[in-house]
């Protein structure tokens, strides 16, 4: 990542701020109606919810693969999402990126953001982060200068790659660390950690810049028992402070980290509790579990 990449998100960071402040109070008065200043950058969760999705469709050529999605997440929340091939889960985690426009249905962060006003990037800079199954790290560099230039890009840094890290930074990159169990590899080259440790290093990145929402797809694809069952550790650390969507297929994993299970199936919930619940389920068993 250049310096002048780093400069344009910063400055992406502030005008997306503001525009949210702009929204919250364009839209139809909604954050007037509940009796509060709404900040620059705040998800208003006061409702309950700090993502709520209702009647969403997606169609790609004539084929509804989301089909009236109603979903939510509760502040701090770790929801696991579960459902076959094909089902929507990845359309699902598109629509709220902003990667994907629904043809229908409405989806907000908190309260009061509407999503759908929103470009891919500056749902990134309100809060919403994404790791998708592969890891991106950057090979070359530490995983101290990993962590470092995840801060980078949403502070102004100038137009120089040496910046130093205040003390509050500093302290929270070691948190990150201490977090993602790299505490003892943070001079390490990131290309030599194993797959598991790339996968935390980016969530780490992911999480210095201290998203409201993380969307995880497939996290503990192709780890190690061992490494899976850090994950959970992890993910169980994270939940309360930051609000989690998981996706994942492995079962054991989901049993280890989950309270609330939602099934999707041909782009809408076929069913929703714990998952003792939906395993017990008819309808999941035929079209997922029982496979
Ligand atoms: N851009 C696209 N163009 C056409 N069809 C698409 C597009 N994106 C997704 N689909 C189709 O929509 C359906 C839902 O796909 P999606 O990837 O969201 O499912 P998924 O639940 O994530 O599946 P998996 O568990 O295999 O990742 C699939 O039938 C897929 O082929």
């Amino acid at each position: 990542m250049t310096p002048d990449l780093m400069e344009a998100g910063a400055q992406r960071y502030e005008k997306v701020a503001a525009a949210a402040l702009q929204a919250q109070t364009e839209s139809g008065g909604r954050s007037a109606g509940y009796g509060r200043v709404a900040r620059a950058g705040e998800v208003d969760t006061t409702h309950g919810r700090i993502l709520y999705l209702e009647d969403v469709h997606v169609s790609f050529d004539g084929f509804k693969a989301i089909n009236g999605l109603n979903l939510d997440i509760a502040p701090g929340e770790l929801r696991c999402i579960i459902g076959p091939n094909g089902a929507g889960k990845t359309t699902m985690m598109d629509i709220i990126t902003g990667k994907t426009r629904p043809d229908s249905g409405t989806v907000f962060f908190g309260s009061t953001i509407d999503l759908l006003r929103y470009r891919e990037p500056e749902i990134a800079a309100l809060g919403i982060g994404r790791k998708f199954q592969k890891p991106t790290v950057f090979e070359q560099l530490s995983v101290f200068e990993n962590l470092e230039l995840a801060l980078a890009t949403d502070k102004r840094v100038g137009h120089s790659m040496v910046f130093s890290l205040t003390g509050e930074e500093k302290d929270r990159l070691a948190e990150v660390l201490s977090t993602i169990h790299l505490a003892d590899s943070a001079r390490r080259q990131a290309g030599l950690l194993s797959h598991g440790q790339k996968q935390w290093l980016e969530i780490g990145m992911l999480l210095m810049q201290d998203p409201k929402l993380l969307l995880l797809d497939e996290p503990v694809a192709g780890m190690t028992d061992e490494e899976t069952a850090r994950t959970a550790e992890l993910f169980l650390s994270l939940k309360g402070k930051h609000s989690l969507m998981v996706v994942e297929h492995d079962m054991s994993f989901i049993r280890a980290i989950s309270e609330k299970v939602t099934v999707l199936c041909d782009g809408s919930v076929l069913a929703e509790g714990t998952l003792d619940e939906v395993q017990a389920d008819e309808r999941v068993i035929e079209v997922y579990l029982g496979r």
